[in-house]
């Protein structure tokens, strides 16, 4: 079956908005024909994601559902209905034959539109704990697909819907060529020695900041290289702490506000230090990286400790809870880590072991079946 116009949307943050792009390159790969409108918000990270990767992007309003009685939620009652309006003319007038929602609050609308007017639709959950939108679009789409077994709970009334694919990241990330030169030529580093990814997930993490920026003159004395991505919104704030505090950065230390290309640099890491976001982990598993994994303790039914948590089980990543993270103890399971190169393959296979390579032909396949 072939699709020639699709419209997607997802947002806020990264883990909803790479799933989408990850879907739409596959199927762009296998119908170069393919037309795509994007329909996000103007506040979420896809307004600045989704035009690079060179795809229409249109924006509506819609702010999030509080999960408790609140006044906002008459706010956000009154955008759900002007937006989803406004869905409905951007569907009309794109005419697609399949809308595609990855999370986040403007799939509500857009999603619940589509629905409306007839036209198939899938939703896809990264989490182990479903979203608020996506537990409202289970009841209106035409199929669920999911990212972990556990997540079937919170469909149960809408069980026929769901389909366990994985996460279709985890298939995009495999699919990099190897760039044997980019820690040279991007970041000043040696290609020959080991290096570790810092990063707190698309928005950056505080605490995982504060950590990794505490510990640059224990990195300076390393037989390894660090580079830290602290999140586009955070890293002015820390460049002046460490320009304050007279901290030097040596030269196997490199601070970045944020990785655009994520994919490529993964291939040639190490070690990662890093929050348990789903999208994250379908990444860290597919390609089997081994990983300090700290989840953040402010997400709905604390779902990235139940993420950490399964790859824990499995070994394949360690977890340090935030509440436990120093410098002291980020530096000292690093080193522990990074010199036990055996412990460290170990880790590696046994998190390619959860990954799931097929996730985006699972997908499709499950498209097909509307
Ligand atoms: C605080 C919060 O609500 N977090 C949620 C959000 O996280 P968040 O958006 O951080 O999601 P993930 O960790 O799942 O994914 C982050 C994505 O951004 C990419 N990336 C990150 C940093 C960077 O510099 N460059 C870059 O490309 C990563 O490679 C990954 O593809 O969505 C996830 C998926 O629904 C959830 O599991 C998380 O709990």
């Amino acid at each position: 079956m072939k699709i020639n116009r699709i419209i997607l949307s997802g947002g806020g943050t990264g883990g909803h908005i790479y799933p989408a792009l990850a879907i739409y390159n596959r199927m762009k790969e296998l119908n170069p024909d393919l037309e795509c409108l994007y329909i996000g918000t103007d506040k979420g990270l896809e307004a600045s994601i989704v035009p690079k990767a060179n795809i229409d992007f249109k924006s509506i309003e819609i702010s999030g559902l509080k999960r408790s009685l609140s006044l906002d939620n008459i706010k956000v009652a009154w955008e759900m209905l002007t937006s989803t309006q406004k869905a409905k003319k951007m569907i009309k007038d794109f005419q697609p034959e399949l809308v595609i929602g990855t999370g986040g609050f403007v799939c509500a609308p857009v999603l619940y539109a589509a629905a409306q007017l007839g036209i198939p639709t899938l939703i896809h959950e990264q989490n182990s704990v479903a979203g608020v939108t996506n537990k409202f679009l289970s009841r209106f789409v035409d199929k669920v697909a999911t990212s972990f077994h556990e997540v079937e709970n919170d469909f149960t009334k809408v069980s026929h819907k769901v389909a366990f694919t994985g996460n279709p990241r985890g298939q995009e990330v495999t699919n990099y060529a190897k760039d044997e030169h980019i820690l040279s030529k991007n970041y000043g580093f040696n290609d020959q020695l080991p290096t570790v990814l810092i990063f707190g997930g698309s928005r950056g993490a505080p605490a995982i900041n504060k950590a990794a920026v505490e510990s640059i003159e224990d990195f300076a004395k390393k037989e390894y290289q660090v580079i830290i991505g602290t999140g586009s919104v955070h890293h002015s704030e820390w460049m002046n702490y460490i320009e304050e505090n007279q901290i030097k950065i040596p030269n196997n230390v490199k601070i970045v506000p944020y990785i655009d290309n994520m994919p490529a640099l993964f291939q040639r890491i190490d070690l990662v230090v890093c929050r348990s976001g789903a999208t994250t982990l379908a990444e860290l598993t597919t390609l089997g990286l081994p990983s300090i994994l700290i989840p953040s303790p402010y997400v709905t039914n604390n779902h990235q400790e139940m993420n950490a948590i399964a790859l824990v089980n499995n070994q394949a990543a360690e977890m340090i809870k935030e509440s436990q993270l120093d410098s002291s103890q980020l530096v000292h399971t690093i080193d522990r880590m990074i010199l036990d190169q055996t412990a460290l393959n170990k880790m590696a296979e046994n998190a390619k072991k959860l990954g799931t390579p097929h996730a985006i032909d699972d997908i499709i396949k499950l498209v097909e079946s509307i």
